[in-house]
Formats: C-alpha cells, structure tokens, sequence
C-alpha cells in the first residue's frame, strides 16, 4: 500500500483503534485527525468544544484535514468530520482511499457507555443521536471506496479485511464483510443461547427433571416453521436441520453439567 488511507465512520466505530492496527500491520505511519487537532490548538477536541464551540471546531478540524490530506499513510478522521461540506468536498477531490467502518447505533451507545471525552455523545438525546447516526451514515456511504462492516469483528479482522481489500479490490470483499459480521453475531447469540442453556440444566437438575423433552422439541421447531412461514429465505428443512444441532449441543451440555447420561 503506498497512498493515502482515509478512516472514516461513527464515534465509537474503531478508527482511531483499527488505525493503529492496520498502521502496525503494514508498517505505515498513522495520523490521527483528533490528536492532530490537539497537537495543533493544545486543546482536545472536548475542552476546544467547551470552550469556543462546534462551529469553531468544526473550522479547525477543516483547517487541519486540509493541511494533513496528502500525508502518505493512513488517517484515522473524527467522527464528526462529514459534517461539513467543505471537507466532504476536500475527502471526494482527494485521492485517498476512503474506507467506511461500520457499526451499529447500539454497538456504539455499548463501547461509549463509560465515554467521558466525547462531547457530542454527552449533548445528544437518543433521539438526536439516532438522527445523526443516519444523516452521518449516507454521506459516509457516499465518500467511501468501500463500507467494512466490524459488529462483532476484532480489530485485526477488520485491519485484515482493509488490507484484502486495498490489494485486491474485490466486488466480494463488502459482501463477505457483511457475512463475516452477521456469522459472529449469529455465534454471539448462540453463545448466549447455551448461556441459557446453562441456567436450565441446573433447574432441571433441581426439578429432577428429564433432560431430553421431546414434546418441547417438537413445539418449538412447529413454533418456529409457523413464525418463519412467510419468509422465503428460512424454510422448514433449515429449521430443522439448525434446531438440531442447537438441541443435540444443548442436550450434551445439560447432561455434562447434571453428570448423567439419559
Ligand atoms: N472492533 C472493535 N471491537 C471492540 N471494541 C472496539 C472495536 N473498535 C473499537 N473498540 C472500542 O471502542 C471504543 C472507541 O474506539 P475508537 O476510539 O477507536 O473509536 P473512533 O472511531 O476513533 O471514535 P471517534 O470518532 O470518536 O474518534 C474504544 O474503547 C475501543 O477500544
Ligand atoms: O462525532 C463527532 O462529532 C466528534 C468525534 C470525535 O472524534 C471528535 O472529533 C469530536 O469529539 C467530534
Ligand atoms: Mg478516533
């Protein structure tokens, strides 16, 4: 890789933190507009904004993107820089890549939940930030090469997939992003199915009762066939073939814990 990258997407998606990543790994020097913007003012973003307002931030930011815009490397941007016209304009006339991490609302309220140094988070209703979160979102969309999709993927992932797609230039690459998220959150909510899982066994355990159910098993997979009726992408054989392993797993597991075999 030899010219400039450009990180952009929401608070909280991971610029600044797949910046060093990606840095690391192909052995780039980073920028990050928000300690720039420190470098250059001797005030955060936080305190600049408590002290002479958006609008003034907003100026400066435009002042320090324009002036770091050919800097051969990668550049993790602020959250907040798509907000202006100008730089919008300054991100589209460059010849960066410009890559789109994504996230979703509520992965972003999860990371910043304890976030102290953000003020545009601290002034925001959740309505307001919704807002913002789709009015940001279509001009990331537009100013992007490429949208990588991160819910549920690790940094390296996502670094990994930045420096797949920087080589390759694949039309598969944002599709696969997509998949690779939506496999992990699939994973993350099988995880908190045994979870549940867990709980039940030592119920059972308590209850004396049978580990193997097949009357539930049975209601649950009609339940679901009845649910995902409508819907072309789920069908009945999917169902079963997916509850299977979920009850074969589920029914290990609660055997392993209770320490008998049914
Ligand atoms: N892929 C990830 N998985 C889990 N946590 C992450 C991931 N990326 C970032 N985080 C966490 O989310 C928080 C915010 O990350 P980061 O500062 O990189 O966001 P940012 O996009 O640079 O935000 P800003 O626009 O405000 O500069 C940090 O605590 C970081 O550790
Ligand atoms: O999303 C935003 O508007 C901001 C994000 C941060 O990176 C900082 O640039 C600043 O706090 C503004
Ligand atoms: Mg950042």
């Amino acid at each position: 890789m030899s010219k400039t990258t450009i990180l952009i997407g929401f608070m909280g998606a991971g610029k600044t933190t797949v910046g060093k990543v990606l840095a690391n790994i192909t052995n780039q020097p980073l920028l990050d507009l928000d300690d720039e913007f420190t470098r250059g003012t001797k005030l955060s973003p936080k305190e600049f904004m408590e002290q002479l307002g958006e609008e003034e931030f907003r100026t400066t930011e435009t002042r320090i993107l324009k002036s770091q815009l050919d800097f051969d490397g990668i550049i993790s941007t602020g959250g907040g820089v798509v907000e202006s016209e100008l730089n919008r304009q300054l991100i589209r006339d460059s010849s960066a890549q410009v890559i789109y991490l994504k996230t979703s609302l509520a992965n972003v309220l999860e990371r910043l939940s304890h976030d102290n140094v953000r003020p545009m988070l601290r002034k925001m209703s959740v309505i307001d930030l919704q807002n913002c979160w789709n009015r940001r979102g279509i001009f990331y969309q537009l100013l992007s090469n490429v949208t990588i999709e991160t819910t549920n993927k690790n940094p390296t992932k996502i670094a990994r997939e930045i420096i797949d797609f920087e080589q390759q230039h694949d039309e598969l690459l944002p599709l696969r992003s997509q998949i690779d998220s939506l496999d992990r959150q699939i994973f993350n909510l099988v995880s908190q199915r045994f979870d549940v899982v867990r709980e039940v066994a030592s119920v059972k355990e308590q209850l004396h009762a049978s580990v193997v159910q097949t009357e539930r098993m049975d209601e649950v997979r009609a339940e679901l066939k009845n649910d995902f009726s409508d819907n072309s992408n789920i069908s009945e054989q999917l169902i079963e073939e997916m509850m299977n392993i979920l009850f074969s797993s589920s029914i290990q597991r609660e055997n392993e814990q209770i320490k008998k075999v049914d």
